[in-house]
């Protein structure tokens, strides 16, 4: 096992005029598991496969252990890789696959044996050792891909995307299945998706990755509850977080022509962007005026959509509750997250000292 140590990385493709990630600095720590998360095309591949040695890195050092491995091969990085598409080899069977690695590393051959069996144990792949890849199911597959990775015993895992080719029942087992095996092994592991759910369950920290830079890290719960920008508010947390414009004034916060007294303990005045989660939002009939135009009812769930002063919005309500088509909605404590309308980066809230919304006007 070993921490993975990433300083000031930044890559630029040959012929790129601009830098895919730019000036990243993240430590992942012996046995930890990080996933870096974040929208299509934001980096998170490429940085991953700069700790693989798959890319040149352009500025920076990687370190696995205590070594720089910037000019270090690949297969020499005591890495294991697990890709969205498996990788596996169709003319071997399970076990020659899963032996594959160790064999070309000259590992004796009871030894290959022994954790082959282990690894197959591990995953539940005992029947299938003897069949070709293309006899096994998707997620039979990911598993020997798994497997071959586990067998290896490497100092750190790192996932690409390895679930995005199983139906999604698939990958929540799948997702559990990862989860146990790493809590098992301790084994150090990057993981890429742009899945903000798996990311979420996942992860010990979160990387939450922008136009190749970091916007935040932190525990799942720490970024839910406090996310840094609005960015990563509308991006964690499902459904996205309501963002609406709104106008600090004095103490008061006014959205549209609706008036709350925030007891906002701030210098600050004129325009913000105010946060408030689907799930945070109450009934209550002192609170915003709320004009519902439809509901998605999801079984446990009830997702309310409308608008507040013309600015949509989203309410997820427990199904027992009664909707009418006119309401009002308030935010308990501590729930109301603003961000700087320019910048987007999230104005903290420790200089307020109450947020019950009434309404004012
Ligand atoms: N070989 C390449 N040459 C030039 N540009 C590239 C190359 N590979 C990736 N890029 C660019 O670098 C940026 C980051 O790509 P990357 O694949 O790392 O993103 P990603 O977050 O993993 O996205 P996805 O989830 O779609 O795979 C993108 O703008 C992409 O177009």
């Amino acid at each position: 096992m070993a921490s993975i140590d990433i300083a000031e990385v930044s890559k630029t493709y040959a012929g790129a005029t601009a830098r895919s990630v730019s000036d990243i600095n993240l430590s992942v720590r012996d046995g930890e598991f990080i996933v870096l998360v974040g929208p299509s095309g934001c980096g998170k591949s490429t940085l991953l496969r700069m700790v693989a040695g798959l890319e040149d890195i352009s500025q920076g050092t990687v370190r696995i252990g205590e070594r720089v491995v910037n000019k270090v091969e690949p297969a020499d990085r005591d890495i294991a890789m697990v890709f969205q598409n498996y990788a596996l080899y169709p003319h071997m069977s399970v076990r020659e696959n899963m032996a594959y690695g160790l064999r070309n590393r000259k590992t004796p051959k009871a030894e290959i044996e022994s954790r082959v069996a282990e690894a197959a144990r591990m995953l539940e792949l005992g029947p299938y050792l003897d069949r070709k890849p293309r006899a096994l199911s998707g997620g039979q597959r990911q598993r020997v891909a798994m497997g071959r990775a586990v067998v290896r015993q490497p100092a750190a895992f790192l996932f690409d995307e390895p679930l995005s080719n199983l139906d999604a029942k698939l990958r929540v087992s799948m997702r559990g299945e990862i989860r146990r095996l790493q809590k098992r092994l301790g084994t150090t592991s990057l993981y890429v998706t742009h899945d903000q759910l798996e990311a979420m369950t996942l992860a010990d920290r979160l990387v939450v990755l922008n136009a190749g830079q970091i916007e935040q890290v932190g525990a799942p719960l720490e970024i839910y509850h406090r996310p840094a920008s609005t960015f990563v508010a509308s991006f964690i947390g499902s459904p996205a977080m309501n963002l609406l414009d709104g106008e600090i004034q004095g103490s008061q916060l006014q959205i549209g022509s609706v008036q709350l007294e925030l007891n906002l303990n701030t210098s600050r005045n004129g325009p913000v962007t105010v946060g408030v989660r689907a799930e945070d939002l109450q009934p209550d009939r002192l609170g915003l005026p709320f004009r519902v135009d439809f509901v998605e009812e999801l079984g446990a769930q009830r997702l309310v959509h409308g608008q507040v002063d013309g600015q949509q919005l989203v309410l997820a309500l427990d199904p027992r509750f009664e909707i009418s088509t006119e309401m009002r909605l308030s935010v308990p404590r501590g729930q109301v997250h603003l961000f700087d309308t320019a910048t987007g980066r999230r104005i903290d809230n420790e200089e307020r000292s109450d947020v019950r919304a009434a309404v004012l006007a």
